[in-house]
């Protein structure tokens, strides 16, 4: 079957650009990024452009009028590339040449490429292409990439409240840090009061992580490991920025005995993974199928992966991570990011662009509500959809 059209839009507020909240929301409240330094940038990531792209929507429409989509983050630059530059490499092309168009995306934007924006629009073409695929053949996803391993998925829950995330029956919860290296020893004692305050409600055997969202540096990293091993800390997230592979091979010599250290929600393709790989850098990564290059480059990713003993627990990027955690052995549970202003309930992490979108329910996925043809899920009449660019 033919592809006749891609279309690339814009949508704002929530959505796959999850970090373009309107409202008051944990998700923008005082949270250690690489721009704390600035004062004028420390209390909100919003303040220094963290929403400033929007939600990209790829569509894609078989000669015979089946529409396959995928969103991700990337707005109006990620719907230029795609329809200035991509879609020519798939209008004309069959349904099933997912490799040959993958391979010409990313050969023919090396010069401009490689990373960022550029691979989350590759990565939104190409998780399209797979959900077209599916509705062409009537299948889930999950189906066309090897089959399920498992029959239900464990989640744990990122967000400021991992004492609710218990309540509602997730495996464990991911703190995003708070302090950084420029709030001094101070803003580490505050931190490690934070997790303490948390294991103290918790208790002893439901997983906490600090997700420090490439903030710190290797000396505060290493200190800031040993002080929450005392606290049981499961892992230590993206402690240091994404091209430090030198740094995260340092942190990970030093890290204390039973903590983990992932990274990789910043990391794009095989190759990027392979250096993390290389200088064994992490214990787990965390690729985001919405930006590193897409399921088909995932797929190699985590075959990479594997092949090195490491786990892959993708990043966020809802019902796109769950069709491929469920198909893979190294995948043994996936996140849910709490996307309810104060994490006090589970609502789908792209509210409200999706219609028929899962949602774990006490912390838990059955593979059935995956049983729908392509990633089984729609978009939401009531977002209203720009097109900025037509080729
Ligand atoms: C909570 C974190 O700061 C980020 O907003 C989130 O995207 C992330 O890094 C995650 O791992 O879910
Ligand atoms: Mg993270």
């Amino acid at each position: 079957m033919q592809i006749k059209e891609v279309r690339a839009f814009v949508v704002r507020g929530g959505g796959a650009d999850y970090h373009d909240q309107t409202e008051a929301h944990w998700i923008d409240d005082h949270i250690c990024t690489p721009m704390s330094k600035y004062e004028e940038y420390k209390k909100s990531r919003k303040s220094f452009g963290i929403n400033v792209l929007g939600t990209l929507v790829v569509e894609i429409e078989a000669v015979d009028g089946t529409v396959g989509f995928a969103v991700t983050t990337g707005g109006e630059i990620g719907a230029f590339i795609v329809e200035k530059h991509l879609a020519r490499f798939l209008e004309g092309a069959d349904v099933t040449d997912i490799e040959k168009i993958w391979d010409q995306m990313f050969n023919s934007t090396l010069y401009y490429g490689r990373k960022g924006v550029v691979l989350n629009a590759i990565s939104g073409v190409d998780l399209a292409l797979w959900d077209l695929l599916g509705k062409v053949r009537n299948e889930p996803v999950h189906k066309m990439i090897g089959g399920a391993v498992r029959d239900e998925l464990k989640f744990y829950a990122t967000g400021a409240r991992p004492d609710l995330a218990k309540e509602m029956g997730f495996i464990g919860g991911k703190l995003p840090l708070q302090w950084g290296p420029a709030d001094g020893e101070e803003g580490l004692k505050k931190n490690i009061e934070t997790l303490a305050n948390m294991r103290s409600k918790v208790g002893d055997d439901f997983w906490l992580m600090f997700d420090c969202w490439m903030s710190l540096d290797l000396n505060y990293s290493i200190k800031l490991a040993k002080a929450a091993s005392e606290y049981g800390l499961k892992w230590i997230e993206e402690a240091l920025p994404p091209d430090d592979y030198w740094g995260y091979a340092e942190l990970r010599e030093n890290i204390p005995k039973g903590m983990m250290v992932t990274t990789g929600e910043h990391e794009a393709t095989r190759w990027g993974f392979r250096m993390l790989f290389d200088k064994n850098c992490c214990d787990l990564i965390q690729p985001d199928v919405g930006w590193c290059g897409g399921l088909t480059e995932l797929l190699k990713i985590s075959a990479l992966a594997d092949a090195h003993n490491k786990l892959v627990v993708p990043h966020g990027s809802s019902v796109y991570s769950y069709h491929f955690v469920f198909t893979r052995q190294n995948s043994p549970f996936a996140e849910f990011l709490m996307m309810a202003p104060n994490a006090d309930k589970v609502v789908p992490m792209f509210n409200p662009l999706l219609l028929d979108e899962p949602i774990p329910v006490n912390g838990r996925m059955h593979i059935s509500v995956l049983d729908k043809p392509g990633f089984g899920v729609r978009l939401n009449p009531a977002c209203e959809l720009s097109r900025p660019y037509t080729h």
